[in-house]
């Protein structure tokens, strides 16, 4: 593939946005180039409530609802190497989690691209888990749904559910019973159970009590030294001044800022109050 080649040749990727110049001496993993997405969205169009009217609409092709645009990344680029943890942050509605969601793949680009040396996977509060099913069916389906064999899933279903540590018996129970706290304990124990390439954690670790945050930052710092590289979209600025070697503060669906994360955090602060 012409981005595997580029990506192992270390060229810049030559597109019609913003040129992104990747560093010759270290291996990029994820390149961001001039990446724009926009959702499209049906707004109410008039007189929709009934089922007649809307049969009439559809008759007459009239009074179609409007579809309006949503704009939330503007031109974003950049270069994510080996070994870098990247916080993401900025305040609500600043395109965050619709970032993770491109890198993972899971949205189109309005222009501009993605490319991820390798598979990205987006462990976000609300990843896939059966909510009928017990925690302990999830972890198999959760494994296997990663890729891992029934003989590697069985090898780690004890340490997910250690690192789980929910509460005695609730790892028999329908994960519909779970608090968020569990559930997200639960998520983050199976996502860790195998190392990523690309790995996007959106909020993850915002439920969890200090306890299990603490367990969960040494958790990523593990994962970090085999995952190509890791994104990290919190709230609280603590946990991305402890995780991540590097920040990018979006600002209305733009890069306000990309580096240190003593610098960005101080200006984040400044700049917003928080
Ligand atoms: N599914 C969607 N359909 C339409 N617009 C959306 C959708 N998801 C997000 N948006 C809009 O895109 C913009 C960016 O949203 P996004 O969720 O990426 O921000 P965020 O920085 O993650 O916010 P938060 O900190 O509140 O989680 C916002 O204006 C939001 O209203």
């Amino acid at each position: 593939m012409a981005v595997a080649k580029a990506l192992k040749e270390k060229v810049p990727l030559a597109t019609a946005q913003p040129e992104v110049v990747i560093d010759p001496d270290r291996e990029p993993i994820v390149v961001v180039d001039g990446l724009h997405i926009v959702y499209r969205v049906y707004s109410g169009g008039g007189n929709k409530g009934n089922a007649v009217s809307a049969l009439m609409r559809i008759v007459k092709r009239q009074n179609r609802p409007q579809m309006k645009e949503v704009h939330a990344v503007k031109g974003v680029s950049f270069v994510a190497y080996r070994g870098d943890a990247i916080g993401v942050i900025g305040t609500n509605g600043s395109g965050k989690s619709t970032l993770l969601k491109a890198i993972a793949g899971l949205l189109p680009a309005a222009k501009g691209a993605v490319y991820t040396d390798g598979q990205p996977s987006l462990l976000g509060v609300n990843a896939a888990l059966m909510r009928d099913l017990t925690g302990s069916r999830n972890i198999i389906l959760g494994c296997l749904a990663m890729g891992l064999s029934p003989e590697e899933t069985k090898a780690k279903y004890e340490e997910i559910v250690k690192f789980a540590d929910l509460k005695p018996g609730f790892i028999d129970y329908p994960m519909s019973t779970y608090s968020s706290g569990m559930g997200a304990r639960l998520r983050f124990a199976i996502a860790a159970a195998r190392t990523h390439d690309v790995l996007l954690i959106d909020e993850a670790l915002a439920t969890g009590d200090a306890k299990f945050k603490r367990r969960s930052r040494a958790k990523i710092n593990e994962l970090r030294k085999d995952a190509g590289a890791v994104f990290l979209v919190a709230h609280n600025l603590d946990v991305i001044e402890e995780t991540c070697n590097r920040v990018i503060w979006l600002d209305d669906g733009r890069i306000k800022m990309d580096g240190d994360p003593t610098e960005v955090l101080k200006a984040y602060t400044d700049a917003t109050g928080k």
